[in-house]
């Protein structure tokens, strides 16, 4: 759908700015978009960016396709963090790399399943979260790009659906410890299921529990993480912490743009 509204004419320097969209009547995926081509804004030729995973993530390799079809940008090198963003990158001539020949990425741009005040996020409902991790931990700047649904006080909080990426052997012995570790949260560890109620396999040929139901703040996230990480059987967790560069945030009433401190 081609947009009433031009997400370019948004133009900001500024560590914090507020436009008005409110007479704009714009989707949920319309936001999105927004937050992306202002990502997109960061993209300069000669880079080499990571691309993210998921229907944010995706507006903003169109854009950087689209681009590059222009001739507006050149010698871009993307480093897809998933086979889905692979197949779309290629599919648009982005040319493509990986972390072994580029081990420090010039910028990554990557939606959010939740954002919280401090710019920690919770990622991977799209299941990527492993090589997300990688991928955006080796980037020199990470821009996050969310509609304002996904802003929350505490990551972890009620909403909380915390992926946790786990290898496929004993599952159950690995998901219930999980649940016992969170037990405190009111944690539930649900294997999280695909198509025709097998179980969902990562890119990397693992299995994913979602820890949902957890009712309160966590307290200290880094101890949560390094607890979760020490579990024989966890791969990786969703929560990236202190990653995020800059967080670009679309909502009704305009497009706010928060950078760490
Ligand atoms: O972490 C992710 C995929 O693993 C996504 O970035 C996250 O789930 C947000 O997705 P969407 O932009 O579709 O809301």
């Amino acid at each position: 759908m081609a947009l009433a509204y031009d997400p370019l004419f948004i133009t900001s320097d500024k560590s914090s700015t507020e436009i008005s969209l409110a007479s704009i009547n714009l989707t949920q995926d319309d936001l999105k978009r927004i937050a992306a081509y202002k990502a997109v804004e960061f993209v300069q030729s000669g880079m080499v960016l990571g691309l993210g995973t998921g229907s944010t993530a995706k507006h903003a390799v169109d854009r950087i396709g689209e681009l590059l079809r222009q001739g507006k940008l050149e010698n871009i090198v993307g480093i897809p963090t998933s086979k889905k963003t692979q197949e779309q990158a290629l599919s648009l001539g982005i040319p493509l790399s990986d972390l072994d020949s580029h081990p420090v990425i010039d910028l990554s741009i990557d939606g959010a399943d939740e954002v919280d005040p401090d710019l920690n996020l919770v990622k991977g409902r799209g299941g990527s979260l492993l090589r997300e991790k990688m991928i955006e931990g080796a980037s020199k700047k990470f821009v996050v790009i969310v509609d304002e649904s996904k802003m929350v006080k505490h990551i972890g909080g009620s909403r909380l659906a915390l992926p946790v990426e786990i290898v496929p052997f004993c599952w159950r012995f690995t998901a219930e410890k999980l649940r016992g570790l969170l037990e405190g949260y009111g944690c539930e560890a649900n294997l999280r299921l695909g198509e025709k109620g097998k179980p969902f396999v990562t890119d990397n040929g693992n299995y994913i529990v979602d820890l949902v139901n957890v009712e309160k703040d966590m307290g200290d996230l880094g101890l949560v993480s390094d607890a979760i990480l020490r579990l024989p059987g966890v791969v990786e967790h969703g929560m990236f912490l202190d990653m995020a560069s800059t967080v670009i945030i679309a909502g009704e009433l305009g497009v706010k743009i928060k950078n760490k401190h």
